[in-house]
């Protein structure tokens, strides 16, 4: 299996802080990582050097075979090939523009409409996406007045609309009732056991919206890591304790479905 993404000795350095501190990582294809971390730990600022919108202070960040910063390198030919969907790109979006719209733009490499003519071929691709992702009725509705969950899912689909090799979720279940988010856990738990879907990792707060598929888990706590490698080794109650900075205790159900609680202040 080929590297998708390889991140060694990687820091981020603003105003004299490490925001990510020697980290060494690599994401080999067909993977799926969810990474953890407090707020604050640099999870963001990963994905943006992953996503290679970010350039690291020390160390080398290769993404699906470029090295970020070489001669030879050019961040506009690989980007197309990161999928990505975060906040950050909700905010890019225009607010009038359809939901069919806002995932056929992702297939010209713009965040507006303009004028131009789509291929028939793309129009399919768009729609195949936004059906899976349970968008169907909601095609023609302009994104602006989408809920925090169906915002999400056209993200989704929106991120998927180039083909990826490499999918970056940043905390997709963010702010979604309890309804919403198990129906995006299921649809991420599709995603992620489709061998065809591209490598993925997916930033979130929560171990309760991991979903079955995903195989690798990275933990980071100010800027370092503390975890990383298979999820079954990985996610342990020590590991998430270190993690998080205090006693927690996590579970796996008989679904492969995880959560966490803190033990009781004595
Ligand atoms: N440009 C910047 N200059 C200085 N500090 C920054 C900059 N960008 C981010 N930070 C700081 O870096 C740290 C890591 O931020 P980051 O957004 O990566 O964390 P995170 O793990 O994603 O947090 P959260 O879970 O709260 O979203 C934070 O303390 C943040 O305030």
């Amino acid at each position: 299996m080929s590297d998708v993404l390889e991140l060694v000795d990687v820091s981020v350095v603003r105003e004299g802080r490490a925001l990510v501190d020697q980290v060494s990582w690599s994401v080999k294809e067909g993977e799926r990582w969810v990474i953890l971390g407090p707020n604050g730990a640099g999870k963001t600022t990963l994905l943006n050097v992953a996503s290679s919108y970010l350039f690291p202070t020390k160390g080398t960040a290769t993404i699906l075979g470029e090295t970020l910063g070489r001669p030879g390198t050019d961040v506009f030919e690989l980007r197309p090939r990161i999928g990505m969907a975060g906040i950050a790109m909700a905010d890019k979006l225009p607010k009038r523009q359809t939901v069919l719209e806002t995932v056929l733009t992702a297939a010209y490499g713009m965040t507006a409409t303009w004028q131009e003519e789509y291929e028939e071929v793309d129009e399919q691709r768009a729609r195949a996406f936004l059906d899976r992702l349970g968008m169907n009725d909601l095609l023609d509705r302009k994104f602006g007045t989408l809920s925090e969950g169906e915002r999400k899912r056209t993200l989704i689909a929106r991120a998927l609309m180039t083909d990826p090799e490499l999918l970056l979720l940043d905390e997709p279940a963010a702010g979604l009732d309890l309804g919403g988010r198990e129906d995006l856990v299921r649809r991420l738990g599709r995603l992620a056991s489709d061998p065809l879907a591209p490598s993925m990792a997916m930033v979130t707060h929560h171990v309760e919206e991991i979903a079955p598929g995903f195989t690798h888990v990275l933990m980071i706590r100010q800027g370092k890591v503390v975890a990383a490698g298979p999820i079954d080794l990985e996610l342990t109650s020590r590991n998430l304790s270190v993690c998080f900075g205090l006693p927690l205790v996590v579970e796996r159900n008989e679904h492969h479905r995880w959560s966490a609680h803190g033990l009781p202040l004595r």
